[in-house]
């Protein structure tokens, strides 16, 4: 069991091996978008090789084999950045200026400097050492600007403030990264609209769609024909939807800053059918929906630390399960519903989609195919109070840490060493 948790842990504090860019085919097809990556990497003057290749199932998907970790010596000026900062980091980002918390007092533009992630979210902007605070180390690379430029600058600093030139893990930098041709994804993340199966004319809804990478690829597998509307309660995040969505080229996408659980219309109200405007929306409406729900986000790799309190663990299920009684709702008889996350608790996975079922007997599980490329981890063994079958647990997707085997013993598959992540496809029957 410790071992077993040992192995969690490290899985989690680690990278995936492998980067995964989701190739826009509303611009161009997969293998010329292929050769083009192919050449942007050996273009780039990293001095890193990398073999990039189209996924066998996921032919829209390219992957790209990353190393690490690498030793690295520290050198003695330091950068701290914050956690997300660093995560980012450890995926093979350079450090933007924005995201700058410390640095030594004497670096100088062009200076050698060591990057450190603050672990416990408290060191201020600005601040001096020495750092009371836990701190670890993510690689060296050289500082863009003069310590004082950063910090009492009346003017908000752009730009890259620190280029890592010695990370721990060698990843290709996406910034900038052919922007309109490839969207950086996660594989599980790509498989969601692979397995809703949208075709061109239906209507889709996607309820949690900020900042809209699953939006996008869902209008792109539509070709751009048929209604698709994108719902996000966070209005702070309604830009990036919309200019991701503009970037892809997908022009069918309606957005709404919306509470989803609240998007199906009451009986009293009168909107003609057949005008799909703002929600709310009348009941049976879609022909697929997508609930890429809010979460524990758990299975995000690497994670250094979380900060994640009982409270909020425990405020997911409920707003999951509000959401999921709208989408069976507003699911048309025969309809496709699709419900993911990002984490790995039972209570958001497993466990909901035990509760649905028993909630609603015209909802069942569905194969999902070609799409379930991860068998790793089903028929996992029961936990308490999941009322699955192991015939309904094989028909769920999920990818878990744990289940990622050790580096050393195999060649790491990409279908497998991916962030955490959950997959069930239903069907509405009557
Ligand atoms: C996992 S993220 C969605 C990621 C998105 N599907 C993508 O692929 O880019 C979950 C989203 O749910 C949104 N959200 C949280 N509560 C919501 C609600 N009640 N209605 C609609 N969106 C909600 C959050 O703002 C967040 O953007």
């Amino acid at each position: 069991m410790l071992n077993q948790y040992q192995h969690l842990k490290d899985n989690l504090s680690q990278p995936p091996s492998f980067t995964t860019l989701r190739c826009n085919t509303l611009k161009e097809n997969a293998g010329e978008i292929l050769k083009k990556v192919n050449s942007e990497l050996t273009a780039t003057k990293s001095g890193h090789s990398f073999k990039a290749a189209l996924h066998p199932v996921l032919t829209d998907l390219i992957v790209i084999t990353n190393s690490g970790p690498v030793h690295r010596e520290p050198v003695s000026k330091e950068v701290i950045v914050d956690r997300l900062c660093g995560m980012a980091v450890l995926r093979g980002s350079d450090v933007f200026a924005s995201g700058l918390l410390a640095m030594s007092p004497s670096i100088c533009r062009g200076d050698k400097v060591s990057l450190y992630v603050d672990l416990s979210s408290t060191c201020l902007r600005g601040s001096l050492p020495p750092y009371e605070f836990k701190k670890v180390y993510l690689g060296n690379g050289t500082s863009h600007f003069n310590r004082h430029e950063v910090f009492s600058s009346s003017t908000t600093l752009s730009g890259i403030g620190i280029s890592v030139e010695e990370p721990l893990y060698i990843s290709p930098k996406l910034n900038n990264f052919l922007p309109d041709l490839v969207f950086p994804q996660n594989l599980p993340s790509c498989i969601c609209a692979h397995v809703l199966d949208p075709q061109p004319g239906e209507t889709v809804l996607d309820m949690c769609a900020a900042p809209g990478g699953k939006t996008c690829h869902i209008g792109t597998l539509m070709q751009n024909s048929g209604v698709l509307i994108a719902l996000d309660k966070a209005k702070k995040k309604m830009d990036t939807l919309k200019s991701n969505l503009l970037k892809s080229g997908c022009t069918i996408a309606q957005v709404y800053c919306q509470d989803a659980s609240k998007s199906v219309q009451d009986g009293s109200s009168n909107v003609s059918p057949g005008v799909l405007g703002s929600p709310p929306y009348r009941p049976e409406t879609f022909d697929r929906i997508l609930l890429d729900a809010p979460c524990s986000a758990l299975g995000q790799r690497p994670s250094l630390s979380n900060p994640i309190t009982m409270k909020e663990l425990s405020s997911y299920p409920p707003l999951q399960r509000k959401l999921l009684i709208a989408a069976v709702k507003l699911l048309k008889v025969g309809g496709v519903l699709v419900y993911s996350t990002c984490t790995f608790t039972s209570s958001e996975n497993e466990g909901q989609i035990s509760w649905l079922l028993g909630e609603f007997p015209n909802i069942q599980l569905e194969s999902q195919g070609k799409f379930h490329l991860n068998k790793e981890s089903d028929m996992r063994s029961q936990f308490p109070g999941c009322t699955l079958s192991n015939e309904q647990l094989s028909l769920l997707q999920s990818f878990h840490p744990a289940f990622i085997p050790p580096t050393a013993s195999c060649m790491l598959s990409p279908n497998i060493d991916t962030i955490g992540f959950f997959i069930a496809k239903l069907r509405k029957f009557r």
